[in-house]
């Protein structure tokens, strides 16, 4: 919480104070009301003297109006201040998941940045608006309140105590227990939220599988879990208002019989007990007041140290000056891979002593088995990770010397199963990039797509269905390929981004790739071998290690494992 308040929050220190005092003097009107009305009727209305009535009765409409006034200007600002600061704390958390590493994000879990980003930041915005609101409040009529039942009247007050004393018992007992509960509770959502994720998304397999009533049982296990943990929380925290309305009645009770007796013994005055009984609802309220308060302060604690946990993350991926001593890269290779190892987990190498050069504008294949670590090599080509051996270099450079941004605008990049976003065709092209119209047109017409989407309707603006579900298999990767290109990357990557093309199409796309971007250099991962016959250069992989590299004819000559894949594929 520390960060919140003294970096969100400092921007608003001024109007939280200012909020205070306004606040501050709502309450202390609030206060006097009950204390006038004793007085009107012990002193003034005995008198009956109109004027004075009148005016007394002024006096007390003008401090209900004036407390109104002043807490419901209190609160506005509060409201303000909860959702402006909540706002830059969520805008940060975004930007900052944004430039997560993959490591990172995949060791928070998606499911756990989204509801950070979500219910943590929500449950912070109802601390901010509640601590403004009630913080001051609270205390002031609870502390304010006993003293001057006190000097109203000191023994009526001592019910007042033993009442609450009773219920300062009944909230901290019932908040002890109820507080981890609702932690226990966030957690439970948690793993609700990660199942509701997988399985909308999985929808088309579990469909396929015939999985739906089992997905349904294990779905029912988790939201079982959920409404234990919802009931157990909501049983214990059930005690308390009954008990508190329990208390207040009893102690009203108390204090009429007290009161009636001390007024026929003119002790005190029927003013004094009617005072009395309003600060008597207003105390107890207070102290409710603050055991809420706590409860949610206690969620809001445990939320905000959740989303700073995250914005407190390291950069994993610091851009570094080029080692001292450390010969440049010969830079007339664009992209150079020279003796790179990686391992996800410490022990087990997921790529071993690559090394290959391009020339720019030349083509790289890259095939092997599953799992043998092709999209490993794209992702420490983009520094999603960086490489445990060796150096990458582009255009001589280590890429580690390049900022992000600056290295990863140097791409076009296609992923297996990328998203295709719920927006119009030509948004989707353009990522709201500043594109000329003619790039576009390049760039549609290259990867094939300008048929199909001219089919379409003739228009680039025709909306696409979220995840491009108005879409086949093979316009969707068109479409992504032409994403890429769109920008003219100086590389373009295509992570076995062809395969639903028949093989005329994906023929007609390599031809136009030489043709209309000589200058890009393509690293293209594919299945298909006749994906990439025809590169200057292939890699062929094989659990992390390159089995072969060379062009088709060498490796069909020289490399075992690539003469084994296409006898596989292409017949002897
Ligand atoms: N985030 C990760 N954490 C740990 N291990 C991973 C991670 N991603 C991939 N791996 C492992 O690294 C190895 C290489 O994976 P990679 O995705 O690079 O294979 P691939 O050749 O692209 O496979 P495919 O053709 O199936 O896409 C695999 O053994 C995989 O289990």
């Amino acid at each position: 919480m520390k960060r919140i308040v003294t970096q969100y929050l400092r921007p608003y220190y001024g109007r939280m104070l200012v909020g205070f005092a306004i606040k501050f003097s709502g309450t202390c009107l609030d206060l006097c009301l009950p204390w006038v009305l004793a007085r009107m009727i012990d002193v003034v209305i005995p008198q009956g003297e109109r004027r004075a009535i009148f005016a007394w009765g002024l006096v007390m409409l003008g401090l209900a109006a004036g407390a109104a006034i002043c807490n419901i200007t209190a609160n506005r600002m509060a409201a303000r201040v909860a959702a402006g600061s909540t706002q830059a704390v969520r805008a940060d958390l975004f930007s900052k998941v944004m430039y997560l590493s993959d490591s990172q994000s995949g060791e928070l879990g998606k499911p756990s940045l989204i509801s950070r980003l979500t219910t943590d930041t929500y449950n912070v915005y109802n601390v901010i608006g509640r601590v403004q609101r009630l913080g001051v409040r609270a205390p002031l009529l609870l502390i304010g309140g006993l003293c001057i039942t006190m000097t109203l009247d000191a023994h009526l007050a001592c019910i007042l105590l033993a009442a609450l004393a009773i219920l300062a018992v009944v909230v901290v007992t019932v908040s002890r227990r109820s507080v981890p509960m609702y932690g226990q509770l966030q957690k439970a959502l948690d793993r609700l939220v990660m199942s509701v994720r997988e399985n909308i998304a999985g929808i088309r397999v579990i469909k396929a599988l015939s999985k739906e009533d089992w997905e349904k049982e294990r779905f029912a296990g988790i939201n079982d879990q959920v409404v234990q943990r919802e009931k157990a929380a909501g049983l214990t925290m059930a005690v308390i208002n009954p008990v508190m309305n329990l208390v207040l009645n009893v102690g009203l009770v108390a204090v009429v019989v007290a009161g009636a007796y001390r007024v026929n013994a003119g002790d005190t005055e029927i003013g004094k007990i009617l005072a009395f009984l309003t600060y008597f609802t207003i105390i107890l309220n207070a102290l409710l007041s603050i055991s809420k308060m706590i409860a949610i302060i206690s969620r809001g604690i445990a939320s905000a140290d959740r989303i700073e946990a995250v914005l407190s993350m390291e950069d994993v991926l610091p851009v570094t000056e080029e080692a001292e001593g450390e010969p440049e890269g010969e830079p007339s290779w664009h992209i150079c891979f020279s003796h790179v190892d990686f391992s996800y987990t410490p022990g087990k190498k997921n790529l071993e002593d690559i090394s290959f050069c391009l020339k720019r504008g030349e083509t790289l294949g890259i095939v092997g088995a599953t799992g043998a670590g092709k999209s490993t090599l794209l992702k420490l080509l983009l520094r999603f990770y960086d490489a445990t051996g060796g150096t990458v270099r582009i255009s001589g450079r280590d890429i580690r010397s390049y900022g992000l941004t600056e290295l990863r605008e140097k791409f076009g990049v296609v992923f297996q199963n990328d998203v295709i976003f719920k927006d119009s065709i030509l948004e989707n092209i353009r990522l709201r990039r500043d594109l000329t119209p003619e790039a576009v047109d390049k760039a549609l017409k290259t990867a094939q797509a300008e048929e199909f989407v001219r089919g379409k309707s003739g228009e680039l603006e025709e909306a696409l269905n979220i995840r491009g579900a108005n879409l086949s298999g093979g316009q969707k990767q068109r479409l992504l390929i032409a994403r890429a290109l769109a920008g003219a990357p100086e590389i373009l990557i295509l992570d076995d981004s062809s395969s639903a093309l028949d093989y005329r199409t994906d023929a007609r796309l390599r031809a136009a790739l030489a043709r209309l971007y000589p200058g890009t250099t393509k690293v293209i991962v594919a299945q298909r071998v006749s994906s990439i016959l025809h590169a200057d250069r292939i890699l062929v992989l094989q659990n992390g290690r390159a089995a072969g590299l060379g062009n088709h004819e060498q490796l069909l000559a020289d490399c075992e494992v690539y003469r084994r894949i296409v006898r596989s594929q292409m017949g002897a």
